[in-house]
């Protein structure tokens, strides 16, 4: 797969803040990519950026291999800030103004308002929109231009539960039509729930990227007693190669799992070595507790 958006130690201070720290990422063609990371950590610099919004103290991108200029711009919707729509106006009229506004053809509008539901509503004024409605003509303007990809800033804040879903879905179903899509969000469920690749920030500095699934796969907890003295749990453990550690807690062994692995690959291995575990508790981790050990975390 070819990356749409590259970038290479990206660095930007803004006085004694270095809100972006040498940040390297790459954004697969086809993926919906998360920026994810909390307040402040330096997702909305990084999008003002490579937007050509914001100047960067140090480092590069490029989109589609190629630097920032009119035609790549062309080729990117974006919306960073929710845009000043006219009340009173329709959405249609409000879509025909900022179509005139960025030189574009009006004969997008219908198909735009298809693809992000409005077509039915497209006569109503935009204040009696719901605000799910709302960010909904917001992500039509951006896809105005027919771009490639799709960069969208916390697309889901201030939304209720239901403009929440609703905007959820349409950007699986822009990401179904072919866009890439960047996302930045401080929801980990919402990466989780929509994004295929995901890039973790913490103080400006990328802690891991990749595929959703493979950073999110869920490391079993194991908790074993019985059957063995402790200290020879804790040994045979340590020697098991789908293991990955082993520590002693309140009385019993707490085993971390490489993902994919049963816990009952636990019993036959112990069995295999004489030993009849007395209890074997298996305990999931929430993904919240995986996403504060990788921001936690001092390395990538
Ligand atoms: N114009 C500015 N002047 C000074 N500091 C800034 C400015 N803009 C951002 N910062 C600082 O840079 C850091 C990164 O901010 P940024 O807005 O990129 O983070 P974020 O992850 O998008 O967070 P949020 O979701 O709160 O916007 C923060 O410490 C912020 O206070």
């Amino acid at each position: 797969m070819a990356d749409i958006l590259n970038i290479q130690g990206l660095s930007k201070r803004y006085g004694s803040v270095q809100a972006l720290d040498q940040l390297s990422i790459s954004v697969p063609q086809g993926s919906i990519y998360g920026l994810l990371g909390p307040n402040g950590s330096g997702k909305t610099t990084t999008l003002g950026i490579v937007l050509d919004v914001l100047n960067a103290t140090g480092g590069s991108f490029q989109w589609f291999g190629q630097p920032l200029s009119k035609s790549t711009k062309r080729r990117i919707g974006a919306l960073l800030e929710t845009p000043n729509f006219y009340p009173y106006l329709t959405g249609e009229e409000n879509l025909r103004i900022t179509a005139d506004v960025k030189r574009i053809d009006h004969s997008r509008i219908p198909a735009v308002l298809e693809t992000v539901g409005l077509a039915g509503r497209k006569h109503s004024k935009f204040k009696g929109y719901s605000l799910g409605m709302k960010q909904r003509l917001a992500i039509a303007a951006a896809l105005l231009g027919d771009p490639e990809v799709l960069v969208l800033d916390e697309p889901t804040n201030g939304l209720d539960p239901e403009g929440i879903a609703e905007v959820r879905q349409l950007i699986l179903d822009i990401s179904a039509q072919g866009k890439t899509i960047i996302l930045a969000s401080h929801l980990l469920d919402e990466v989780e729930k929509v994004c295929t690749h995901m890039a973790v920030l913490r103080s400006g500095k990328l802690k891991v990227q990749g595929p959703v699934s493979s950073i999110m796969a869920t490391n079993d907890l194991v908790f074993i007693n019985g059957g063995a003295p402790l200290e020879q749990l804790l040994q045979v453990a340590r020697t098991l190669p789908f293991v990955s550690d082993a520590r002693a807690v309140h009385q019993q062994i707490q085993l971390t799992l490489h993902p994919n692995t049963d816990g009952s690959a636990v019993n036959r291995a112990f069995f295999a070595q004489g030993i009849a575990l007395g209890q074997l508790v298996v305990r999931k981790k929430s993904l919240e507790s995986q996403f504060m050990e990788i921001i936690k975390a001092d390395q990538v």
